[in-house]
């Protein structure tokens, strides 16, 4: 279920147009249509409730806020004949961005005959001139066999580029259409771009679809690449764990990312019940004093004799000094180094009572986001890709597709940069960490 803590008012999730849909959608006239079951969805009618349990309109007669559903329209915005559609992918890698990008492009040239698709290379750098990355001709035969590679074939980076000059290469290169691949950093960044489109009275429109292993937008269900990223994580886990019970009081700890939610730490941890303590950002905890770490791990290891740690990376943060924190060039911040960090208090703290201590650590570190997406994150790219093209092309721009109770949806950007998404202390997924981990509360305070 999705935990959602702020209100949000209707007219929050209205989605932007460029201007009235005119032209028919060529999916209408395709060869018997209602063969293949393709619905068409009226504009105004099919939505989903942010929170499927309040349904009912308040006192005042409002309906409850809702999500437009994703999906084709009768009618669009763009000549796919005049189009010239663009894609880039922004921020940290992430499993299944190859399959998503060869969706977006197979979708607009077979489905709606889109000719005229360009990539741009290592994210927003590859609209500034001056670093000299040409575009990429996008079509079925040079995304033929990207869907079974990790990494991204367009690239990444990270850092600001300038707004102005991005949307002048739009306006330079004449692409009516963008799709923007990333996670937080870049949701803002395409806020900031469609903003300036706006104001400049372009007809270009802005589709993102949201990426990160962090799972960590909000109005968003699950990111593509998660569910991959989880499975690599659980391998790691699963060494540890294998590598702990070998030895006597051994010890396996193993850290994964996640900067602000530890979403991929909890979900290994219920993918493999064997890990006995799991840290997230979310939830702070002692490493001294009777009800720390450091005692509750020499409880285990007297009780079982080996253990397994799990540590999301931005966990523990208040063990470093972070008055200077240095920061990346998108301006997040360079986290202390909790792994080794912890795995060093380990070791010292066995050794200072004289018990031997087998201490294995892993850092999967870039594996977990650099492989290749699994079958069902792949099925669900190809999803996300055709219901960002059918936004797009309908006309509706500023919005991402996100998946939501369920539904594919088109949700606002500004909804999904409002707040962050993380785990909820009090809600489901954590009591059921707690359940699998057996963990007590590591807070010496009540
Ligand atoms: N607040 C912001 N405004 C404009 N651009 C931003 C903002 N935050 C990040 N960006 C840009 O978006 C891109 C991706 O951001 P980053 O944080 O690296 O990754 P992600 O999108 O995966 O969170 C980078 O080029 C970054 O400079
Ligand atoms: O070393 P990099 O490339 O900055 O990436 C590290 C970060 O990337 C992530 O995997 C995902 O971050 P984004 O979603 O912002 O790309 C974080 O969990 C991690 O902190
Ligand atoms: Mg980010």
């Amino acid at each position: 279920m999705n935990e959602i803590k702020h209100t949000v008012r209707p007219e929050d999730t209205l989605i932007p147009a460029l201007g009235p849909a005119k032209i028919v959608n060529p999916l209408t006239t395709m060869k018997a249509p209602e063969k293949r079951g393709f619905t068409f969805l009226d504009d105004d009618s099919a939505r989903v409730l942010i929170n499927p349990y309040s349904c009912e309109p308040d006192a005042d007669g409002n309906l409850p806020a809702s999500l437009e559903k994703a999906g084709p329209r009768r009618h669009i915005y763009f000549d796919p004949t005049k189009l010239k559609a663009a894609i880039v992918t922004c921020g940290g890698m992430c499993p299944g961005i190859n399959s998503l990008v060869r969706s977006i492009v197979l979708q607009l040239y077979y489905m709606y005959g889109v000719r005229n698709i360009v990539g741009v290379r290592y994210g927003l750098q590859g609209f500034i001139p001056s670093y000299g990355h040409d575009f990429i001709d996008l079509n079925p035969k040079t995304v033929q066999s990207i869907h079974g590679r990790g990494g991204s074939f367009l690239g990444m980076s990270r850092g600001p580029q300038p707004m102005d000059e991005i949307v002048d290469t739009l306006e330079r290169q004449n692409i009516g259409l963008l799709f923007m691949i990333g996670g937080d950093g870049t949701l803002h960044a395409a806020q900031s771009i469609h903003q300036e489109i706006t104001n400049r009275g372009l007809k270009i429109g802005l589709v993102a679809i949201p990426k990160t292993i962090d799972n960590d937008i909000c109005f968003v269900e699950m990111t593509f690449g998660f569910q991959t990223a989880v499975e690599a994580a659980t391998r790691a886990i699963l060494g540890a764990h294998n590598e702990a019970e070998g030895a006597p009081n051994g010890l396996g700890l193993v850290k994964l990312m996640g900067r602000h939610s530890g979403f991929v730490a909890a979900h290994a941890t219920l993918a493999l019940t064997e890990v006995n303590f799991c840290l997230v950002p979310e939830v702070d905890f002692d490493l001294d004093g009777p009800n720390g770490l450091l005692q509750a791990l020499n409880n285990r290891m007297t009780a079982r004799g080996h253990a397994v740690v799990v540590v999301a990376e931005g966990a523990g943060q208040k063990f470093f000094h972070t008055d200077h924190a240095e920061k990346d060039p998108s301006g997040n911040v360079r986290l202390g180094d909790i792994g080794t960090y912890l795995r060093d208090r380990f070791s010292a703290h066995f050794a200072d009572q004289g018990v031997e201590l087998n201490q294995k650590y892993i850092d999967p570190s870039y594996m977990v986001r650099s492989v290749p997406a699994n079958s069902g994150d792949r099925i669900f790219t190809g999803f996300l890709g055709h219901h960002a093209v059918h936004a797009g092309m309908s006309g509706r721009t500023g919005l991402l597709i996100s998946l939501w109770n369920n539904h594919y949806v088109h949700a606002p950007i500004p909804l999904a940069i409002c707040h962050r998404k993380k785990i909820d202390p009090c809600g489901g997924l954590w009591r059921a960490v707690l359940e699998s981990t057996g963990q007590p509360s590591l807070k010496n305070e009540a």
